[in-house]
């Protein structure tokens, strides 16, 4: 792949879980339907819209799965699982037999899933039982447990030469999936399902000890009364992009998931104060760090807000579009209009995966974009949303080649 002579700019924007289903609370509209984004449809009526399918069918739909596609690289080649990628973000090395597992903080209440984030535990009670578990339950040279931000933290099984008690058979599902439903039948099987299982039900009695987490009850808000471990998986082998696409790029991003695979795929990590992975992230910030980005040598930048995704895993269909015209107002118009007075230029607008609000949960199937700009004609359309995407008869059933095709001159 040639490099970028011609310093073309590249942006993508990624709406994480934008695409959804129609809700009767939006008068029969999707989100990205009811919601006022001016600035996306801008894009749709300049350039194209489509319909791309980031999850294979034969995998689970998360956002590591997704995102990885929508990154241009096959899943089925290079996804080992979601923990790995997490720990590179926070620069934490695998060597060969290490595994490396999720451990949310997460609040069960009579035998069900009521929140797979602990009430959005803060980073202090979060760090203090991350802490205890590493304590008083782990003594063993194998495991490690890393404190990371608030529900999302990281165990690591070190296997120190020796073998590792997981192998792929392992089998654990992620808490955001199984909301209001039993944990029963959802906990971690397979080879290392023993030792996960063994570890969770330790973390039942210290939770239960944690004074300032109890506190959080008297406070109003959720304690965490156990941890849940899932996302496990062995160090990856990623070809990085400049290789495999030829343009420098960074990503900005609150999340370690999307950190993560930037770090592992060589691209520069923008951190922006105020961003925070949730409806309360400050937007207009990210918008800004990515012109500045843009302004510097970089070829490309990802923007990406997680608060599409949480207000669907909370199920508000409300502040779902509300994230939207957020994301609309203060990145992808300012974004674009920057990219205007740089000369040639790209943007893509897409998510990693759809996330219903319904089932509150990620799910297969195809994700809307729509792009514009150099070399890209003009289809008129003039909406960028789901049923748009449909009908246009552009349709990728292999998400990793949309960016091939975002990034071809
Ligand atoms: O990080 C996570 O645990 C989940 C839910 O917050 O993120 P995503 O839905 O993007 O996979």
């Amino acid at each position: 792949m040639s490099l970028n002579v011609n310093k073309m700019k590249y942006v993508l924007v990624i709406p994480d879980g934008c695409a959804d289903e129609p809700q009767a609370s939006l008068g029969g509209k999707t989100p990205l339907q009811a919601a006022k984004t001016p600035n996306m449809d801008a894009i749709s009526k300049a350039g194209i819209i489509g319909q791309t399918d980031n999850v294979p069918e034969s995998m689970p739909s998360g956002s590591d799965v997704g995102t990885m596609s929508l990154f241009g690289y096959d899943p089925h080649e290079f996804h080992t699982g979601r923990a790995p990628l997490e720990a590179a973000a926070q620069g934490i090395e695998l060597f060969p037999g290490d595994w490396a597992i999720r451990c949310n903080l997460v609040t069960v209440e009579d035998g069900k899933m009521k929140s797979f984030t602990a009430g959005q535990i803060s980073n202090d009670v979060a760090a203090e039982l991350v802490g205890l578990m590493q304590k008083q339950t782990c003594g063993s040279e194998h495991w490690k447990f890393y404190p990371g931000v608030s529900y999302r933290n990281l165990l690591v099984y070190r296997a120190r030469g020796g073998k590792a008690p997981f192998a792929d058979d392992t089998y654990t599902v992620p808490p955001h999936d199984i909301t209001d439903q039993p944990i029963d039948e959802s906990l971690p099987m397979g080879s290392g399902g023993c030792d996960l299982r063994e570890l969770m039900e330790k973390s039942v009695e210290l939770f239960a000890e944690c004074e300032s987490n109890q506190k959080r009850t008297e406070n109003g808000e959720l304690a965490a009364t156990q941890a849940w471990l899932w996302g496990q998986g062995s160090r990856p082998n990623l070809e990085p992009f400049i290789e495999r696409y030829g343009v420098r790029s960074a990503v900005i991003t609150a999340v370690d998931l999307l950190r993560g695979i930037g770090k592992l795929l060589g691209w520069d990590v923008i951190e922006v104060e105020g961003a925070t992975g949730y409806l309360d992230t400050d937007y207009a910030a990210k918008g800004r760090a990515a012109i500045e980005a843009l302004r510097g040598d970089l070829d490309f930048v990802v923007v990406h807000v997680e608060a599409t995704d949480e207000a669907s895993h909370e199920g508000h269909a409300d502040a779902k579009v509300k994230a939207l015209e957020e994301i609309d107002e203060k990145i992808v118009g300012p974004v674009h209009e920057y990219l205007k007075s740089t000369g040639e230029y790209r943007i893509l607008v897409c998510p990693d995966h759809p996330t219903f609000l319904r089932t509150k949960t990620h799910s297969h199937g195809y994700v809307p974009f729509t792009m514009c700009g150099a070399g890209i004609e003009s289809k008129n359309v003039p909406s960028y949303d789901e049923v748009q995407a449909a009908a246009s008869g552009d349709t990728i059933d292999n998400g990793y080649e949309l960016m091939g095709r975002f990034l071809k001159k």
